[in-house]
């Protein structure tokens, strides 16, 4: 039976974009296609896969201390530490190198509204259709942060887009950005593009870039990492 390999779950309050504030259980999986996890890789991997991210990610994804569920097993194990919470993140690492269409119906028998964090990178078709039936099998909502240049993404579409600043740009992104689903409140169209700072020695800079990038592109809004500020994971 199909495993999949998983860092940590963990429960916390989505701290970035839309849903920030609300609980939700984390699944952090293993791997990422942009960057090996090492930090003595991150120049060679930014320079080898033309990403900017492996410089500054702030994540640890790699396989030491992880585990390996079937989707059954994974969906327990995130009962266990969620309890009532029917909101859950798959995140990484890259989670589309994972997810799949099994996993997808697993978590839905649950009841989670499913959301994941992804680099647009990988096809949500090809990586969410049940090989049995055709049917693609996707999340409820899609985070793309992209970290290649917009003809090099794969995602056919997302909800929300968030670039981290200053390594990339709403410029960079204006096509690729008309892929996102429409959302309205109040009967207008709203959309859900972030400026996320990025996080280390650069913040101050990159804080400055969010707010003055935000205020000549208003359809763009400030994405503050908001559980760093509340302390929590
Ligand atoms: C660790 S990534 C995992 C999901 C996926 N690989 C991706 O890049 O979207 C989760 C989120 O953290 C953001 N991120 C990573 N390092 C960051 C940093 N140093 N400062 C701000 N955001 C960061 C990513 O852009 C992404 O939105
Ligand atoms: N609280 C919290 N919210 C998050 N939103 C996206 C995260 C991620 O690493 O994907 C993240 C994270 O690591 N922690
Ligand atoms: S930000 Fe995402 S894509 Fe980039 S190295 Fe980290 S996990 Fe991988
Ligand atoms: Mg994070």
């Amino acid at each position: 039976m199909r495993s999949y390999r998983v860092k940590e779950i963990w429960k916390t309050l989505q701290g970035e974009g839309f849903f920030a504030g609300r609980p939700a259980v984390f699944v952090r999986f293993v791997g990422c296609n942009l960057w090996s996890g090492r930090d003595e890789d991150r120049a060679r991997d930014a320079r080898r896969t033309g990403a900017d991210c492996p410089r500054w990610c702030d994540t640890d994804f790699r396989k030491e201390g992880s585990r390996a569920y079937t989707a059954d097993e994974l969906v327990a194990a995130m009962q266990e530490v969620g309890g009532p919470i029917q909101f859950c993140v798959l995140t990484g690492g890259e989670p589309l190198l994972q997810l799949d269409a099994a996993l997808m119906r697993a978590l839905k028998a649950a009841g989670y509204f499913v959301a994941i964090e992804t680099n647009g990178t990988i096809s949500l078709r090809e990586a969410c259709t049940d090989p049995e039936t055709g049917q693609v099998v996707a999340p409820d909502w899609i985070v793309c942060s992209p970290k290649l240049p917009e003809d090099r993404l794969a995602l056919e579409y997302f909800d929300e887009l968030k670039l981290v600043v200053p390594d990339y740009r709403p410029e960079q992104y204006a096509r690729f950005a008309r892929r996102a689903r429409p959302h309205r409140v109040g009967g207008r169209r709203i959309p859900l593009l972030w400026l996320q700072p990025e996080d280390g020695p650069r913040l101050a800079e990159a804080q400055r870039c969010a707010v003055e990038l935000a205020l000549a592109h208003p359809d763009w809004r400030v994405s503050v990492q908001t559980h760093k500020i509340l302390g929590v994971p």
